[in-house]
């Protein structure tokens, strides 16, 4: 861990505390070393005061020899002996220091003598030698000391006695007592390291205590104290003041060591002290400053952390563009920061303060917002959360969300503040709108998709099961609405789209639904139409007739006038509907059952119907098996040229229902076209066709006639169509120049190329190809050039108005015009009247089909026809 902070703090306790160490040393070293001088002083003093003790003693005690001896040697001179005698002993007794008194000659014969004197020594030679030696007569001469007894040191003073005229000169002698001056010596002993001693200069030791600790009898040097381990103290007796012959000196002394115990203890208690100081001081203050050190890494952190979180929410509020606002209760004061101010045009940067927070939300927004509100200060909800509007500065309003939480309460646990964020969820409303649009309705018109469309048929039920009010659904199908797209292109398509569902809007209630369910398709929901079914059919009839009519009036699509038409299939609903799928069923069936009628019709639903659905889902399913279970046939209907000679046939596919009988190619072909069995279908008429012209062709009076046989779309758009036609010719063995494949207009818009190339590569083999129902549908004269065809086939329709309607004269003498033109034949379908028969070969046409020549006809009917060339009588 890193400490970085307060190191001047800890410097400066680390200079603190070694400042006070320092100094307390300092201070004790100074209170020992006092404590040193004032023991050695006073220890230099007490000693003195013992030396001077023993000094004055010993002087006293001199003073009181030479006395004693001054009086032997003046008794002496006197020349009174037994006084001498006398006086000797009363001197000694007077003298405790003096053991013994004597009066000697020269010789050291004792003259005279104290009681004492039997055991002392006066005749050795040293002292002999020092007698001869003494040559002052005041002079006290002080012998070496000596032993007489182990371990007690004597010492005799003498002085010179001059003899009377003639007389041997003497001396007078005093031995001290060594136990008196042993008791005085003892006497200034205070320590037992303590020593007394009395010495002549030249380092001989008179008197030691403790005797046992006498460092030697003739030490060289003045002190009997060799060494500077000990405190010595010296007084010195002055050989002329004391008018002895040789200096004494007395010194008492303690070893240092003693003395210095004190001082030492307390040093050394003074540094124990400072040791523990600094021992538990120093740890206390490292520990201190490590509690310190990591109290302030924590505080810091503390700190850090809270700055973080700090700007963790500040970021935090930034990057979710949220406000704060702290409103207080129950005044309601609100207090908005820069940030939730901004969002409604506040771009000062300055938070704001609302006294009337209510008059800036959306009026219709205001109730849900102040229900939120309430039912989060009554405890209701665990905060507060309401999406709003709120007046910008320029006016308009801006979708908020607020959440919020009370944070404050009284004592009596009223709310008294609440805080909580705004954010501007504007372009979350305008994508969710989006999001919505795209979601439920439809891109091109606008309108609601089948999504809310079947959310509002749902709605539309469930509410007519309670009010007892029924409605309608009308499926809306534009006729033909592929060959426009496909004709005028995809552009145009999609206006027209869009026309139709403004169309629609039109002749709508607002309250109706009008959907786009895809394509063509739409939906008008009608709502509460009325409570009994006549009027309901009757109005939703109306209705229906009126989208009908509005929606068949010609369209201006850019500039293009363009003619359109719906199928529309009604279904009501009411209280008895269940299913919603049914309902669309129902209203389907309609619509299908209008375009079956012809298209641009209207149907209601009925529940014939649904018998008639169910019966052409039976018929279907009939319907795949037929083939299998040969109740397929083909009949041949005739072609003859204008002597009514009969060129050709036309193949057409019969169905002999098991138990419904002949079933029509009007009601099977749509179906089988609807279930995809139009393939299998064709290929069987095919083959079958192509088998009866290699039947016709081996017979001389049939070997010219061509077999038209209807091609459907999907068979066209069949990738492989050449190679199926390609194999079903060889297979065969048909001449391919006698079939002709019957081609609707509708097949050739889409995918034109394709269908032209493949119509060339069969024109290439010999197939020829005819143009059904030509004049019915969007023809194209740029592409019906392009086109390898034989043939125009006049639709029926024009045929039985021709003679009724000059319009449909000219455009069948127009196709006829036309065709010839480009170098194809005409055949007219539906001759069924001489008249007819009559316009039409005055008119140039080539070749003519109808009831008038022929019904259609089985293969065997044709050959026998032909045999005979007698079609009057196929009637
Ligand atoms: N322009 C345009 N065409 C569309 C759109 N959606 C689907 N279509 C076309 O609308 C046509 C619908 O045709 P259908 O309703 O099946 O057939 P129809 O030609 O109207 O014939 P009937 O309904 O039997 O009368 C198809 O060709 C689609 O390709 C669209 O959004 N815009």
């Amino acid at each position: 861990m890193k400490f970085q902070k307060p190191v001047s703090r800890e410097s400066a306790e680390w200079l603190a505390f070694a400042a006070v160490v320092l100094l307390g040393c300092a201070l004790s070293v100074f209170a020992v070393l006092s404590e040193r001088n004032f023991i050695l002083k006073n220890e230099h003093n007490r000693l003195e005061a013992q030396a001077r003790i023993v000094d004055e003693n010993l002087r006293r005690q001199l003073a009181g020899v030479r006395s004693a001896l001054d009086s032997i040697r003046k008794a002496h001179l006197e020349n009174s002996p037994g006084a001498t005698g006398l006086s000797i002993q009363a001197l000694r007794n007077a003298m405790p220091g003096v053991r013994a008194l004597a009066l000697l000659d020269k010789n050291g014969h004792i003259l005279q003598s104290s009681d004492e004197m039997q055991d002392s020594h006066l005749d050795d030679a040293d002292f002999l030698r020092s007698i001869s030696k003494m040559r002052d007569a005041g002079t006290v001469y002080v012998s070496r000391p000596y032993e007489n007894t182990p371990g007690t040191s004597n010492i005799k003073l003498s002085m010179k006695v001059e003899s009377p005229p003639g007389d041997t000169p003497g001396v007078a002698t005093a031995i001290l007592n060594p136990a008196y001056f042993d008791v005085v010596m003892q006497s200034v002993i205070y320590a037992p390291d303590m020593w007394s001693s009395i010495s002549q200069r030249d380092g001989f030791v008179v008197l030691f205590v403790p005797p046992s600790l006498r460092p030697g009898a003739a030490i060289p040097g003045l002190s009997v104290v060799p060494d500077d381990s000990r405190m010595v103290v010296q007084r010195t007796i002055d050989a002329t003041q004391a008018n002895l012959d040789k200096e004494l000196v007395v010194a008492v002394s303690r070893s240092y060591q003693e003395i210095s115990k004190p001082w030492i203890r307390l040093a050394i208690e003074l540094a124990s002290l400072w040791c523990v100081f600094v021992l538990i001081v120093g740890p206390s203050i490292w520990l201190l400053q490590v509690k310190r050190r990591s109290l302030s890494v924590l505080t810091e952190k503390r700190a850090k952390d809270a700055a973080e979180n700090a700007e963790r929410m500040e970021l935090a509020l930034a990057g979710a563009r949220l406000g704060l606002w702290d409103q207080a209760l129950p005044s309601g004061l609100l207090q908005v920061d820069e940030r939730a101010a901004s969002i409604l045009g506040h771009v000062d940067g300055q938070p704001r303060t609302i006294l009337n927070w209510r008059d800036e939300i959306h009026p219709d927004d205001l109730d849900n917002v102040v229900l939120a509100f309430d039912r989060h200060l009554s405890g209701e909800t665990p905060r507060y959360e309401a999406e709003y509007r709120l007046r910008h500065v320029n006016g308009c309003w801006v979708w908020v969300q607020a959440r919020g939480k009370i944070v404050e309460r009284d004592r009596q646990g009223r709310p008294v503040r609440i805080l909580g964020t705004r954010a501007d969820i504007s372009a979350s409303k305008r994508h969710e709108s989006e999001i919505q649009q795209l979601a439920f309705y439809d891109g091109l018109t606008g309108l609601p998709n089948r999504r809310l469309l079947m959310d509002r048929i749902s709605r539309a039920v469930n509410l007519s099961h309670r009010n007892r009010q029924a409605g309608a659904i009308m499926f809306i199908d534009l006729d033909n609405f592929k060959d426009l797209n496909d004709t005028l292109g995809h552009d145009k398509g999609d206006l027209l789209l869009a026309q139709v569902a403004a169309r629609l809007l039109e002749v709508t209630r607002k309250t109706d639904t009008v959907a786009r369910l895809g394509g063509d398709e739409f939906v008008v929901l009608l709502e509460e139409l009325g409570a009994s079914d006549s009027s309901v059919s009757e109005r939703a009839e109306q209705i229906g007739q009126n989208i009908v009519q509005r929606l068949s009036t010609p369209y201006l699509l850019s500039g293009h006038e363009v003619y359109s038409t719906p199928s529309v299939g009604v279904a009501m609903f009411g209280a008895d509907t269940e299913s919603i799928d049914d309902l669309m069923k129902q209203a389907d069936l309609a619509m299908y059952e209008a375009k079956a009628a012809g298209r641009n019709a209207l149907r209601l639903f009925s529940p014939q119907m649904q018998t008639q659905a169910a019966a052409s889902v039976a018929l279907e399913r009939d319907l795949r098996g037929a083939i299998a279970r040969n109740e397929l046939h083909l009949h041949y209907q005739p072609i003859v040229d204008a002597d009514r000679t009969m060129t050709g046939v036309e193949a057409l596919v019969r169905w002999n229902h098991p138990r419904h009988g002949p079933v029509s190619p009007a009601e099977f072909i749509p179906l089988a076209e609807k279930s995809g069995l139009i393939l299998q279908i064709g290929q069987w008429v095919m083959e079958q066709a192509c088998e009866q012209i290699r039947l016709w062709g081996a017979r001389p009076e049939s070997r010219r006639l061509t077999v038209s046989v209807n091609i459907s779309a999907r068979q066209m758009r069949q990738p492989d169509f050449v190679g199926q036609v390609i194999s079903v010719l060889s297979s065969s063995g048909a001449n391919p120049f006698r079939l002709r494949f019957e081609l609707t207009e509708s097949m050739l818009f889409s995918d034109t190329e394709d269908v032209i190339e493949k119509m060339n590569d069969l024109k290439a083999m010999g197939v020829g190809f005819s143009l059904d129902d030509f004049g019915t549908g969007y023809s194209s004269l740029s592409y019906l050039k392009r086109l390898p065809l034989d043939q125009l086939k006049i639709d029926q329709s024009f045929i039985r108005e021709a003679l009724t309607h000059t319009s449909d004269a000219t455009i069948a003498k127009a196709i006829v015009g036309l065709a010839h033109s480009l170098g194809m034949l005409v055949v007219a379908e539906g001759v069924e009247t001489e008249a007819q028969h009559t316009f039409l070969a005055q008119s140039h046409c080539d070749s003519f089909q109808g009831y008038l020549y022929a019904p259609p006809c089985s293969a065997e009917r044709i050959t026998a026809l032909l045999n005979t060339q007698g079609l009057d009588q196929v009637h």
